[in-house]
Order: C-alpha cells, then sequence, then structure tokens
C-alpha cells in the first residue's frame, strides 16, 4: 500500500484561465509558414473536404506554392516580439492576470503551433488550477475555430489522467460590454485621424458559404455584431455610412459575400474618396488585418480611385479591450 507521505504532491485550488488564439507560424520564413500551414489546414474542421480528395491538394499544390507567398505577408509585419497574433495574445494574458490578482492564474495558447493548448492545460493543472476557464477569443463561433479549439481540448483531456474541471467562454459577438467597447474604440480611434472617413468598412475573415447553409452561426453572428455596432455608432458619427463585408476567401468554393477587395474596389469606384477599415472579428491584429486589410486593402482602394484610407486596431491588449476581457472572464467564473 502506498504510504500517504510518498504520494507526488499535487497542488490543488487554483482557478485558471486559458485564453487561446488560432496560431501563426514560428518564423516568417517559407519553412515555418509551410510547417503552420500544414497543421492548419489538415484541421477537418477548417476544411471539409474529405481527406482522399484534400490531401493529394494540399501536400501537391498548396504547401507547394502558398508557404512563401505567405512567408512574404508575415514578413512585413513581423515585430521584434514575433509573429503579431502570438506577441498581442501573451500581452493579453499579461495584462488581464494583472486584473484579475493573485486568485486566478492566466496563461495563453495557440489552436496550431505553440504554446499548444495540451501543453498549457497542462502546466496550469500542475500549478495547481483544477478550475480552468477555456477562453477562444472569437468573438463569433465558427466550426472552423470555436468548435476546433475545443476538440483540441478534448484531445489534451483525454491523455490526462486528472483532468481540471472546465469551463468554456461563450461566443460573445453580441455581449453588451464587447459592443460598448468596440464602440468606444472604433470612434476614438475615428475622431483621431487626419481625415473624416464617410464609409466606414467593418470587415471579417470570411468562411465558405456552404457552412453557412449547413448551420454555422457564424455569418449570423457577424451580421449581428456589425448591426448592434452600426447602431451604436450612428448616434455619435450620423453622418459615417457603415458596411460589412468578408475577408481572405481562400480556395475556390464560393465564401460569404460582399468580398471586403471587391467592396474596396467598388466603393471607390463609385465616388467614396475617404475610407477606414475596422475587423471586429478578430481580437488581435493579424497578418489579416496588417497585411491584407492595412497593406492590400489600402492598394485596391488608391488604385480604384479612393484617396484617404486607415485601417483601425482591434482591441488587442488596450485598457478598453482588456477591461471588456475581465467582464466575459468574471461572468463566466462565477460560483467558482
Ligand atoms: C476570426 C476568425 C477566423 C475564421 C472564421 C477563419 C476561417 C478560415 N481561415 C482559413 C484560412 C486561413 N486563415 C489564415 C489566417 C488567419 N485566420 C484567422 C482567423 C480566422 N480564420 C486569423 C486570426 C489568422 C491570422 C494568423 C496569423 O498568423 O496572423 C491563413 C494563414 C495566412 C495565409 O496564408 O493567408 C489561412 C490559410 C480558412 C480556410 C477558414 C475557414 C474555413
Ligand atoms: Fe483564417
Ligand atoms: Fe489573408
Amino acid at each position: 500500500m502506498l504510504r500517504p507521505d510518498t504520494h507526488p504532491a499535487a497542488p490543488v485550488g487554483r482557478i485558471g484561465v486559458l485564453l487561446v488564439n488560432l496560431g501563426t507560424p514560428e518564423a516568417p520564413t517559407a519553412p515555418a509558414v509551410r510547417r503552420y500551414l500544414a497543421e492548419f489546414l489538415s484541421d477537418p474542421r477548417v476544411i471539409e473536404i474529405p481527406p482522399l480528395a484534400w490531401k493529394p491538394i494540399l501536400h501537391g499544390i498548396i504547401l507547394r506554392t502558398r508557404p512563401a507567398k505567405s512567408a512574404h505577408a508575415y514578413s512585413q509585419v513581423w515585430t521584434e516580439k514575433g509573429s503579431p497574433l502570438a506577441a498581442i495574445t501573451s500581452d493579453q494574458a499579461e495584462a488581464l492576470q494583472e486584473r484579475l490578482g493573485e486568485d486566478v492564474r492566466v496563461d495563453w495558447a495557440m489552436r496550431y503551433g505553440n504554446p499548444s493548448i495540451p501543453d498549457r492545460l497542462q502546466a496550469l493543472k500542475e500549478e495547481g488550477c483544477d478550475r480552468i476557464l477555456i477562453a477562444p477569443l472569437y468573438p463569433q463561433y465558427s466550426g472552423a475555430t470555436t468548435a476546433s479549439v475545443m476538440d483540441k481540448l478534448g484531445e489534451a483531456l483525454k491523455g490526462m489522467r486528472w483532468q481540471p474541471a472546465i469551463r468554456t467562454l461563450p461566443p460573445y459577438y453580441d455581449h453588451p460590454a464587447h459592443v460598448a467597447a468596440l464602440e468606444e474604440d472604433l470612434a476614438a480611434e475615428i475622431e483621431a485621424l487626419a481625415f473624416v472617413p464617410e464609409v466606414l468598412l467593418l470587415s471579417f475573415h470570411g468562411m465558405p458559404e456552404r457552412t453557412l447553409h449547413l448551420g454555422d452561426p457564424y455569418h449570423c453572428q457577424c451580421r449581428k455584431t456589425a448591426r448592434l455596432l452600426s447602431e451604436r455608432l450612428a448616434r455619435r458619427l450620423p453622418d459615417l455610412r457603415v458596411e460589412t463585408s468578408f475577408q481572405s476567401r481562400f480556395g475556390r468554393a464560393k465564401w460569404l459575400e460582399p468580398a471586403t477587395d471587391v467592396v474596396l474596389a467598388k466603393e471607390a469606384a463609385a465616388g467614396t474618396k475617404r475610407i477606414a477599415v475596422a475587423a471586429p472579428g478578430f481580437s488581435a491584429d493579424c497578418v489579416e488585418t496588417l497585411e491584407e486589410l492595412a497593406l492590400r486593402g489600402r492598394e485596391q482602394f488608391e488604385e480604384a480611385g479612393g484617396r484617404d484610407f486607415a485601417t483601425l486596431t482591434c482591441l488587442n491588449a488596450k485598457p478598453i479591450g482588456i477591461e471588456m476581457l475581465e467582464v466575459l472572464v468574471r461572468q463566466e467564473l462565477g460560483g467558482w
């Protein structure tokens, strides 16, 4: 029989919060991007094509051509602290830790690549967290993002003998604290611009249109965030016209429309001279906002005749964004 004093030390009684975002390459190089895309695009939640048909396309075409192109995009936005998505997520965890204090341990993980969900879950458990809130930082739910985090979490839990109790943060696309934070932040950024935009374009990451017909709530949740936000902004900035679009089309299937690049060109061609673009579906700036919107989006608008272009930043680790995260997290930790 095992004597009590030979049982391994097992700290317990703490609460953990694990912030999770998508994942990003380790370096802005083609080999690193290839490793990242190989994992990301092998997830059946992301590519809903039978593996027998998809694998030859992925390995024979996409992973031979896309990494160099994407690595160029990443190299244009890379920071001293690495990929913007990882640097900002780390800052968010640090800032939230300060707000929540010693009672709660805050950490962060990425769905693809590192730091991984299994690794950080185990680390929290070893620090004595036997109750853990998993917080996917996607305001709008989609199978490709939120559900994929839960799949990975399930995999990680499967390998644990002594599992922590788990709660998960629901999508917060219409949470009053989220919409209010976006309103405050975007209005302040618009007011600080050197020009007065005629249009604010809310650009969300796209999804294959088929997922909407299969019952994924993503499109409806994006539309609701956009409606709530534009209703609030209309009270403050009555002359601003707010439009919605979907960016980052991938592959040949039909994606949600209207597409951001098409809207930017159409607006300019129709005479809009001054535009601001925001991405309220992203909790942190990343290659999609900093390269696709801020660099390529500007080119698309200017080439079609537009004059003044600005991209507004995501909530990131700004106090207003962290205050909102604190509200969401405290709500979910109630009773723990
Ligand atoms: C915000 C929600 C996101 C949804 C929904 C989403 C769906 C989705 N994405 C792809 C393909 C790619 N996305 C890429 C980057 C990327 N996507 C999101 C978020 C969502 N994706 C983020 C935050 C990022 C940025 C990561 C970073 O490192 O900064 C990429 C990689 C970049 C590139 O090569 O263009 C791909 C590919 C699909 C197919 C999809 C839905 C099915
Ligand atoms: Fe994506
Ligand atoms: Fe993109």
